[in-house]
C-alpha cells in the first residue's frame, strides 16, 4: 500500500501545532484569531477559548498578523516588540484561489536572548569546526593503517604489530630509512589508541634551529625574551596534552633538548621558557630515526637514557629495495591517484617500465617511487607509461642490470665451449685438459660438472 500523507494528516498537525515549543497564530480575512497553540497561550498568559473569535490586536500586542492579511506579503525572520522583549517572527499570508483568506503566524524564538543563545551556540559550532580546520591544517592530513599500501609479507607483519602495540601506552620508536613511511605509522598508532580523539602534533626535530627548539617544544611565558609573543605561547608538548606527540628525526635532536624530553618522560613535567613552576602534562610519545642511534650514543651526540625511554617499543620499516612485492602495487596506487587528481587518463606501466622500478634500489624509497610515477603521469604522452617517460636514473639501472646479466651469460658460453674443446683434444683427460686451460684439476672437474661436459 502506498503511504500518502492522508494517512497521517492528523498526526502531522498535532505534533507540528500542539507539542513542541513552537507558538503558532493562524487569523482570518478579517484578522480574527481562528487557532492559536497551547504554548502561545501559555507565553502569552491567556486563555485558549476566549482568545479564538477575538480580533488579533486585542490579544497579541504590536502584532502585524491583519496588515499581512491585507497586504497579501509574507514577513520572514521579523522583530516583534511583545511583553517587554522583542521577539522573531514569520508571518505568511494563506492564499486560497488566489484570494488572501487569512494568515499563519509563527514565533521563531520567544525573545532575543533564546536567539542570541542559539546564536552564540551556532558560533560556538563555527568556532570549533575552525578549530578543528586549523589543527587539521597545521597538521596536514592524517592517515591510519589502511592507507598504508602493501602486500608484502614485511608489511603485513609490521601491520599486526603496531595493531597490539597501538592501544597501550609504550613509547614507539620507529626506524628506518627517509622516506619508509614512519610517519604514516605513526599517524596509525596514534589513530588506533585511545588518544585517538585527542591532538597529534608532529615536530620535525630536523627544522628547528636549535635556539628556537626549547620554545617550540615548551613554549614560553609572556616577557620571556625580546621578541616574545605577548601572553605567551604554548608548546608543542602543551599542544599535545592528553594525545600524541611525534618527535620525528629525534637523531638531529640537540643534547639540551634532549635532556628536557627525557624529563617530560619521567616526570610528566615540562617547563616552559621564563617559568617558574613546570606544567603537567600526558603525552605518549612516537619517535623516529633514520639514524642509528648506538652510533650517535658511542660518539655522545645522543643520551643513552633518553633511548631507552623512547625505546619502550621498536619497530622497524624496512626499505623498498627489500620488499619488492610492494612496487608495482604502490606503483599502480600512486598512479590511479595522480591521473584522477590532474584529469589525464592514463592506463598503466608497460612490462619494461614494471621491470625498471623493481630491478631500481630507490634509495628515497616510496617517496621517490611516489614523485617518480608523478612526474611520469604529467610527462607522458601514451596511454601506458613508457620507459622514456621515467626519470633516467630509473632506467638506466635496468639496462645496465642487463647488459650485466647478457655479459655474464657470454662469459659463461665461452667457458663452455674452450672447456669442452680441451676435453675433446685430450680425449677425456681431465687431467691432461686442466693442464691444456692452465687451471686446477678440482676447478676443472666442478667447471665440468656445471656445464654437464
Ligand atoms: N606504504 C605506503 N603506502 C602509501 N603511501 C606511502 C607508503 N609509504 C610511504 N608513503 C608515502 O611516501 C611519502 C613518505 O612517507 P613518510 O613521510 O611517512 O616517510 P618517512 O619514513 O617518515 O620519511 P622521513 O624519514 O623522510 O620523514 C609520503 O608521501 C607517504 O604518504
Amino acid at each position: 500500500m502506498e503511504l500518502t500523507i492522508d494517512h497521517y494528516e492528523n498526526e502531522l498537525f498535532q505534533t507540528f501545532f500542539e507539542s513542541g515549543s513552537f507558538c503558532i497564530v493562524v487569523v482570518d480575512e478579517k484578522g480574527v484569531i481562528s487557532y492559536i497553540n497551547d504554548s502561545y497561550c501559555r507565553f502569552l498568559k491567556i486563555n485558549k477559548h476566549e482568545a479564538i473569535g477575538t480580533h488579533v490586536t486585542k490579544v497579541i500586542e504590536n502584532t502585524r498578523m491583519h496588515l499581512v492579511v491585507e497586504s497579501g506579503e509574507e514577513e520572514m525572520a521579523d522583530l516583534q516588540y511583545i511583553r517587554g522583549n522583542y521577539m522573531i517572527a514569520n508571518r505568511i499570508p494563506l492564499v486560497a484561489d488566489g484570494v488572501v483568506i487569512g494568515a499563519f503566524g509563527m514565533v521563531l524564538f520567544r525573545d532575543t536572548e533564546e536567539w542570541l543563545k542559539m546564536n552564540s551556540h551556532i558560533r560556538e559550532l563555527l568556532l570549533e569546526l575552525k578549530a578543528y580546520r586549523f589543527q587539521h591544517n597545521n597538521q596536514g592530513p592524517s592517515y591510519s593503517l589502511h592507507h598504508i599500501i602493501s602486500q608484502s609479507s614485511q608489511l603485513t607483519k609490521l601491520k599486526d604489530k603496531i595493531k597490539k602495540i597501538a592501544p597501550s601506552d609504550v613509547s614507539v620508536l620507529l626506524r628506518g630509512e627517509s622516506g619508509t613511511g614512519k610517519e604514516l605509522f605513526a599517524h596509525s598508532v596514534h589513530h588506533l589508541s585511545e588518544r585517538s580523539n585527542q591532538p597529534f602534533v608532529k615536530v620535525n626535530c630536523a627544522a628547528i634551529p636549535e635556539h628556537l627548539l626549547e620554545s617550540e617544544l615548551f613554549g614560553y611565558q609572556d616577557g620571556a625574551f625580546t621578541g616574545a609573543k605577548k601572553g605567551g605561547k604554548a608548546g608543542k608538548f602543551q599542544l599535545a596534552d592528553k594525545g600524541t606527540i611525534f618527535l620525528d628525526e629525534i637523531g638531529d635532536m640537540p643534547l639540551s633538548a634532549q635532556v628536557k624530553i627525557l624529563r617530560v618522560l619521567q616526570e610528566g613535567e615540562v617547563e616552559a621558557v621564563g617559568a617558574v613552576h613546570p606544567q603537567k602534562v600526558d603525552v605518549r610519545v612516537i619517535a623516529s630515526t633514520h639514524q642509528p642511534l648506538e652510533a650517535l650514543i658511542d660518539s655522545q651526540q645522543f643520551r643513552e637514557d633518553l633511548y631507552y625511554r623512547i625505546n619502550v617499543m621498536e619497530c622497524y620499516v624496512p626499505p623498498l629495495r627489500e620488499r619488492s612485492s610492494d612496487i608495482p602495487l604502490l606503483a599502480h596506487t600512486f598512479l590511479q591517484k595522480v591521473s584522477e587528481r590532474i584529469g589525464k587518463r592514463v592506463a598503466g606501466f608497460e612490462e619494461d617500465v614494471l621491470q625498471a622500478f623493481t630491478l631500481y634500489g630507490w634509495p628515497g624509497n616510496v617517496r621517490e617511487l611516489e614523485n617518480a610515477v608523478e612526474s611520469a603521469v604529467h610527462l607522458t604522452n601514451n596511454e601506458w607509461i613508457q620507459l622514456e617517460d621515467i626519470p633516467s636514473s630509473v632506467w638506466k639501472k635496468r639496462e645496465n642490470t642487463l647488459k650485466q646479466v647478457d655479459l655474464k651469460a657470454q662469459l659463461e658460453e665461452a667457458e663452455r665451449t674452450a672447456i669442452k674443446d680441451a676435453l675433446q683434444r685430450a680425449k677425456g683427460d681431465k687431467k691432461e685438459a686442466s693442464r691444456l686451460l692452465g687451471i686446477g684439476k678440482s676447478s676443472l672437474y666442478e667447471k665440468a660438472k656445471k656445464y654437464h661436459l
